[in-house]
């Protein structure tokens, strides 16, 4: 079999454009349907009544879900949180980071706006890498790594997720333009190209406390998260970001 160099030289002799099998992958993620949508169900939450979406991921089978509140009518500047699995943060209530609190709040929140979407994502544990390296992860941080520094010891990416799926399950729902539930601006990328925009960004905060303050901090000066209004601007700097 060719090695790319080789394959390089021979597509510049012959003019011919090369693309990677990761290339096509992001192309599928992008352009093929890859949820389907499993069972709708009426779950009476401690926020109040939602409608759980269970859609199930084409690619590999797992199943997630969307707390639907009230009408989606239009579909215009829904009120939307895009979730990661943290279940040691959602479940347990761990005080290392603010997931379990940012759910709350936006379960909350959604409620109080009687119309929005919390998408789900499963998979997404550790930022893509497990519940098994996080916790490995965990013991770095214990010993003095910063939670970037942490996944790379671990030789794993510091942030694998991605977004497409929760993106297309958005779009099955019938959201078109969002106002996202987030401090994490690089979320957006994630959610373009899918029919879907983002008219605002809705910061999430939560306590910051002894436990989690160097996470949070970590993750605002090396990961771009926010805290508060953008930078000076107003929650709904995002305004413009189409997709
Ligand atoms: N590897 C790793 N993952 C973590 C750690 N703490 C939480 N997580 C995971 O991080 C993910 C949540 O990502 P965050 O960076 O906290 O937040 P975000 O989703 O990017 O941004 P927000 O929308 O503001 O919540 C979940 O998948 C958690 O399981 C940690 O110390 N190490």
């Amino acid at each position: 079999m060719a090695r790319l160099p080789r394959l390089q030289q021979f597509a510049q002799a012959e003019g011919l454009k090369i693309i990677s099998i990761a290339d096509l992958i992001r192309y599928r993620r992008k352009r093929d349907k890859l949820v389907e949508r499993a069972a709708v169900s009426l779950i009476p939450t401690m926020w109040g009544p939602f409608q759980a979406y269970c859609y199930r991921s084409l690619l590999d089978g797992i199943e997630h879900i969307a707390m639907v509140k009230g009408e989606i009518g239009d579909g215009r500047d829904i009120l939307v949180r895009v979730h990661s699995e943290c279940l040691t943060g959602d479940i347990f209530g761990s005080a290392r980071c603010d997931c379990g609190n940012q759910l709350a709040l936006a379960m909350k929140q959604i409620e109080a706006a009687g119309r929005g979407v919390l998408v789900y994502l499963r998979g997404h544990e550790g930022r893509g890498i497990g519940l098994g390296h996080k916790l490995r992860a965990y013991n770095l941080q214990d010993e003095g790594c910063d939670t970037v520094e942490a996944n790379e010891e671990l030789g794993l990416p510091v942030d694998s997720r991605e977004y497409g799926i929760g993106a297309q399950i958005l779009r099955d729902i019938g959201v078109r333009t969002m106002r996202l539930m987030t401090n994490n601006p690089s979320k957006y990328a994630g959610l373009k190209g899918y029919g879907l925009a983002i008219s605002g960004r809705v910061p999430l905060l939560t306590p910051i406390t002894a436990q989690n303050r160097r996470y949070i901090e970590t993750k605002r000066q090396k990961m771009g998260h926010v805290y508060g209004p953008e930078n000076g601007a107003s929650s709904s700097a995002a305004g413009s970001e189409d997709v």
